[in-house]
C-alpha cells in the first residue's frame, strides 16, 4: 500500500471538482486502509490528544458522543488535512464567486489558519465521532466563526452492514422557495466523503443561485459506528 501521502496526491482530483460541481458531495473510496481506519476508532478512548468532548443529547444536537483533537493534530489527520485542502482551494473559489460571496482562499492550509488565527479562530477543528446503536447526529452545518471554508470531509472508520446499520449520511439542499431535497449515502470503511459546509451554487436559468446545505447521521440501528470530520477553517472556541 502507498503510503497516505501518495495515496492523498494519486485522488483524482479533477473527477472530485466535477461531482462536488454537479452534486455537492464526492466520494473517493478507500483512501485509509483497514489498519488506519481501526487505530483511529480505537483512539477513541484515548485520554490523550483531544481539547473537548461534547456529548452531543446535552446540546441537543442528536445522540452520540464526538471529541476534537487538539494541536498538534495526529500525524495522519494533519496529513489529510493538509494535503486535501490545496486541490480543493480551486473548487472553493470558484464557488464563492459563483454565489457572489467573499471572501477568497489561500493556497495552503498554513495561509488560512493564520487567517483563522486572525480572527479570533484558533481552535482545531478535526474530530472523531462515536455513535452506539440508537444514536444519530441532528442536520447541522459546521460553522464556526466568520471564516468558513466551503468545503469538508469525512472519513468512514467502519463498514455499513458488517460493523453497524442505519447510521446512513444524510444530506439536505435547500433552495429558496423550493421544498428539502435530500441524498442519503453509505460509504464504506475507509471512503472519504468531501462535501459543502454552507451553500453551493446551482446554476439555473439566470445564473447560479445559492442552495444552503445541511447534513447529518440517521440513527444507527444496531452495532457501532464511528467517522472522522475534517473541517479545514478552525474554531473561535
Ligand atoms: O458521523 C458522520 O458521518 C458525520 C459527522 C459530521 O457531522 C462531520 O464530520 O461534520
Ligand atoms: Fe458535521
Amino acid at each position: 500500500m502507498m503510503d497516505l501521502g501518495r495515496r492523498i496526491e494519486a485522488i483524482d482530483y479533477s473527477t472530485v471538482a466535477a461531482q462536488l460541481h454537479e452534486r455537492g458531495h464526492a466520494v473517493v473510496e478507500g483512501l485509509l486502509t483497514a489498519r488506519e481506519c481501526a487505530a483511529l476508532a480505537g483512539g477513541f478512548d484515548s485520554e490523550r490528544g483531544f481539547r473537548k468532548q461534547v456529548v452531543m443529547e446535552r446540546h441537543r444536537y442528536g445522540r452520540g458522543l464526538y471529541k476534537y483533537w487538539d494541536y498538534p493534530l495526529p500525524p495522519l489527520v494533519q496529513q489529510l488535512r493538509q494535503g486535501l485542502y490545496p486541490p480543493l482551494v480551486p473548487v472553493a473559489n470558484l464557488w464563492m464567486a459563483q454565489l457572489g460571496l467573499e471572501p477568497r482562499f489561500p493556497d495552503s492550509l498554513a495561509a488560512l489558519s493564520r487567517a483563522c488565527r486572525d480572527s479570533g479562530q484558533c481552535k482545531p477543528t478535526p474530530l472523531l465521532l462515536r455513535y452506539g446503536t440508537g444514536d444519530y447526529n441532528c442536520l447541522h452545518q459546521d460553522i464556526y466563526g466568520e471564516i468558513y471554508f466551503p468545503l469538508q470531509a469525512v472519513v468512514f472508520l467502519g463498514e455499513p452492514g458488517r460493523d453497524y446499520s442505519g447510521g446512513e449520511f444524510v444530506i439536505t439542499e435547500q433552495a429558496a422557495r423550493a421544498q428539502a431535497r435530500v441524498t442519503v449515502l453509505s460509504p464504506g470503511r475507509g471512503d472519504l466523503l468531501v462535501f459543502s459546509t454552507r451553500y453551493r451554487p446551482v446554476r439555473g436559468r439566470r445564473g447560479f443561485h445559492r442552495v444552503a446545505m445541511k447534513h447529518g447521521v440517521a440513527e444507527v440501528r444496531g452495532g457501532r459506528r464511528h467517522a472522522m470530520g475534517v473541517i479545514f477553517h478552525d474554531a473561535a472556541s
